[in-house]
């Protein structure tokens, strides 16, 4: 039996994560300089959960441009019973032409620059809520989350985005507003940053944020004359705060006034406090782990992604049913108007951008085409690179197939067909697509940085290369012809690679104990607000 403390005391096992037995630590009495009542224990089963509003730019379900989507939609869900996770997110084209019922429940007023907006309540399948902020002006466009369909960025993404922060904020502020009462938010990557600080600027309620980097790549900088559209106070301006390098930085707002400051993994958490990985933030961030409030919590996979019940796939296919997967090969080599081979097929699934190291790859077509190997590449992002792949493609007719595109069925299908998939990332918080391909038994070639070096095992689940070098990346790609060729052992990493789940099941564990501990913290916090008054 699980319990947790009532009567606004410390609770240690808010959520069920934590032990059984309630306790109140000594570094929590020194902590806080006073003795902390024991609490009084109720079985957790009879409490109602606590309330998480998970803020995002995307969600898988209706729109997704790349990782966040997916996490998006699986975080929010496996937190679920635990915790009562709602999502708030704008409400961009594809949601209101989803096809789903979004009933208005509430409205905000303009402020500053932002334009008033609407809260609307819509409920997935499963019974996920999601909170949309409806303001057309913002949001009702053609064209992705961030950008045009050139994939340009809305050069009022300032406004779009504060405005979904201080939508956050106003809700969490106000638990009339939509008779829900936030206890926690969880934001996630630049453009949700501002509303960790607009909780505090607002200052009505207090609630801990979790502000979760996906890419410090992408930190949301804008001059700082837009503050006072914005409605950022000038007070906020300073180097604890939003300001970096002398321009307002959306980023910075989350990791400066976030109660805790996560990433998608491990190594990637420690590398971003290194200059090399840290984007000019390294300081910062340093700071924040020196603190105890920086972490690095491994993203997972969910059920939607399984070859043996996908339905794009035809066949779909298990561990062993190696006949399977070879027909899932040759659908994937008739689609890109490859000739028949047999040869190993290399895939890329990914967003076209410098991150990826897609310039390495188009480099080492040659060798692959040479070795009698195929290519096979779906992607959208930097024109640059759309062109230089297209280009490859026609270098290599019938040996390299390239679209351009964004087609979750057709990338699930690559993962399917494909027997290695090309990952030379220069950097990688986490990598969902190589999590995706060892599940379809496509064993990832990728560079050894960040959440890469934590979910692929070389010579186990997939082959890696340590120095981002064309030398390297060439080694370890001729490396996969020999495993090829050596069936007993490439079907062995095949195996290894399928059955070593990295489930959301697991990856939530420590995301609830991060959850039960601010949580916890926050009850203090508001019993010596008490107190004091
Ligand atoms: N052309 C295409 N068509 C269809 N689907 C495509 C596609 N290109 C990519 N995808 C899909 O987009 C997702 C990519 O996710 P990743 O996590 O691998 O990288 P991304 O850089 O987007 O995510 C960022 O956020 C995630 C989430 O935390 C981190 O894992 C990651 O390291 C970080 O860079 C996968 O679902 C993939 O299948």
């Amino acid at each position: 039996m699980t319990y947790v403390a009532v009567q606004g005391r410390r609770s240690s096992t808010a959520d069920g994560a934590g032990s059984d037995t309630p306790t109140v630590s000594e570094s929590d009495r020194r902590r806080h300089g006073r003795a902390v009542t024991l609490p009084r224990l109720v079985p957790a089963a009879r409490l109602p959960p606590r309330h998480v509003l998970f803020v995002t730019t995307e969600i898988a379900d209706f729109i997704k441009a790349g990782g966040l989507g997916d996490v998006s939609a699986a975080l929010p869900r496996a937190l679920t019973p635990n915790y009562d996770v709602r999502v708030l997110m704008p409400g961009y084209r594809q949601l209101l032409n989803a096809g789903r019922p979004i009933v208005t429940i509430a409205r905000l007023p303009a402020r500053h620059e932002l334009p008033a907006c609407e809260i609307g309540r819509l409920v997935c399948d499963d019974g996920l809520v999601v909170y949309v902020v409806l303001c057309a002006e913002l949001y009702d466009r053609v064209g992705n989350a961030y950008g045009d369909e050139l994939g340009v960025g809305w050069a009022d993404n300032d406004i779009r985005f504060a405005r979904l922060a201080l939508a956050a904020a106003e809700i969490v502020n106000d638990p009339a507003l939509l008779e829900w009462r936030v206890d926690l938010m969880h934001l996630n990557d630049w453009a949700t940053g501002l509303a960790a600080g607009y909780v505090r600027w607002l200052g009505r309620r207090y609630v801990p944020s979790v502000y979760t980097i996906h890419n410090l790549a992408y930190q949301g900088v804008f001059p700082v004359e837009r503050m006072p559209a914005l409605g950022i106070p000038s007070s906020a301006f300073h180097i604890d705060g939003v300001e970096f390098h002398g321009q307002l930085s959306f980023m910075k707002a989350g990791l400066s006034y976030a109660a805790h400051v996560t990433t998608v993994s491990n190594n990637y958490a420690e590398e971003i406090t290194t200059p090399a990985f840290g984007c000019g933030l390294e300081g910062l961030l340093k700071k924040r782990a020196l603190e105890g409030r920086l972490s690095g919590l491994l993203n997972g996979i969910d059920d939607r992604w399984d070859p043996r019940t996908d339905p794009h796939l035809a066949p779909k296919f298990g561990i062993n049913d190696w006949h399977g997967k070879r027909a899932n090969t040759q659908r994937v080599r008739r689609m890109f108007g490859l000739a028949p081979s047999s040869g190993p097929l290399f895939a890329v699934v990914s967003r076209l951008v410098q991150q990826k190291g897609l310039d390495l790859t188009i480099e080492i077509a040659e060798t692959i085409v040479r070795r009698g190997g195929q290519l096979v590449v779906i992607g959208r992002g930097e024109f640059v690179i759309e062109q230089a792949l297209v280009a490859m493609a026609a270098r290599f007719v019938g040996q390299v197939g390239v679209n351009i595109g964004f087609d979750e069925g057709e990338a699930r299908q690559i993962y399917a067909g494909s027997d290695f998939l090309l990952m030379p990332s220069r950097f990688e918080p986490c990598g969902l697509s190589q999590l995706y391909a060892q599940r379809f038994g496509s064993l990832p070639v990728a560079h050894r940085t960040g959440g890469l070096a934590d979910t692929i095992q070389d010579g186990i689940n997939g082959l890696l290369f340590d120095e981002m070098s064309l030398e390297s990346y060439r080694a370890t790609v001729l490396r996969a012809f020999d495993l090829f060729r050596a069936t007993d052992l490439f079907y062995a990493m095949r195996r290894a690679a399928m059955a070593g789940r990295l489930h959301w099941r697991q990856a939530v564990i420590p995301y609830r104990r991060l959850y039960s501990e601010l949580l916890a913290e926050a009850t203090v916090r508001s019993d010596e607000a008490v107190g004091r008054s």
